[in-house]
């Protein structure tokens, strides 16, 4: 076996450290998702780079100052895995400099479009109370798979679970339509294989936005069935002019 004192086992240890650490930087994710940063920082697209105190104005209501040091803490945090870009700028009256933050790709997936949509949603979605009391069972699993930790923790399977709650239910099906329309965008783009189609079902199609924009792209698909739960067709938009069904399965 390797000296205690070598540079790998070193390595190997704040390694270690950093992967039992590691729910930082989800949990960051959420908190600048929570106080609306992207947003405040893009502003329309100038996405210049700002200090954090500045994005507290701009985030919180006029009158609370917030506590810049710990927003920055997790701007650095977060900048170290790519989602802002940070730059250190000279004070004009000493030699100090002060950081900003800018956005970079990763982080502009968190900005508004002007659909209302962006990737926040999902990060809210996967952090919510009820996911995150199931993963400290996960090794539970494995000893016995027979319930999955969501249903040992919240009594029934995520999804009937989320169909009685209209905020859960609200949130997936918002955090889909934000991660499927940029998808669907491009994919629509490249993919003809829905050439000689005239009837297209979507199973599990959420509000029926992939549907939605299939069906725009390609008027000879006449008609369009969205195979979902209840409570989520519910929320469909209809798409006017097409013959669009929307059917659940009882379970
Ligand atoms: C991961 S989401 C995918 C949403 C959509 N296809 C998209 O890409 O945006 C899975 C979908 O399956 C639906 N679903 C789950 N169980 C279902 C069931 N038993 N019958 C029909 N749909 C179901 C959910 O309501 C949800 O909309």
């Amino acid at each position: 076996m390797e000296k205690e004192s070598t540079e790998n086992r070193k390595q190997a240890r704040i390694a270690i450290m950093e992967l039992a650490n590691m729910i930082s930087v989800p949990m960051s994710l959420t908190a600048v998702v929570r106080l609306n940063v992207a947003d405040a920082i893009w502003q329309g697209g100038s996405n210049s780079p700002l200090t954090a105190s500045q994005i507290l104005t701009r985030v919180l209501p006029s009158g609370h100052q917030g506590d810049p040091e710990n927003l920055q803490r997790i701007l650095r945090m977060l900048t170290s895995y790519g989602v802002f870009a940070e730059h250190l700028i000279k004070t004009p009256d000493s030699d100090a400099s002060e950081r900003q933050y800018s956005l970079t790709e990763v982080g502009k997936a968190l900005v508004t479009d002007s659909e209302g949509l962006s990737y926040a949603s999902f990060v809210l979605q996967h952090h919510q109370d009820e996911l995150m009391r199931a993963w400290p069972l996960v090794h539970e699993t494995v000893v016995d798979p027979t319930l999955e930790p969501f249903v040992k923790v919240n009594g029934e399977p995520p999804y009937s679970y989320y169909g009685k709650r209209p905020e859960m239910n609200g949130l997936m099906v918002k955090a889909m339509s934000g991660v499927s329309v940029p998808f669907m965008k491009d994919f629509l783009d490249v993919y003809d294989g829905f050439d000689g189609v005239t009837t297209l079902v979507d199973v599990g199609g959420s509000a029926g936005d992939c549907l939605r924009m299939i069906l725009k792209k390609h008027p000879h698909v006449k008609e369009g069935i969205n195979f979902d739960l209840p409570e989520v067709v519910a929320k469909a938009p209809i798409i006017p002019g097409k013959n669009l069904l929307f059917l659940h399965l009882f379970y």
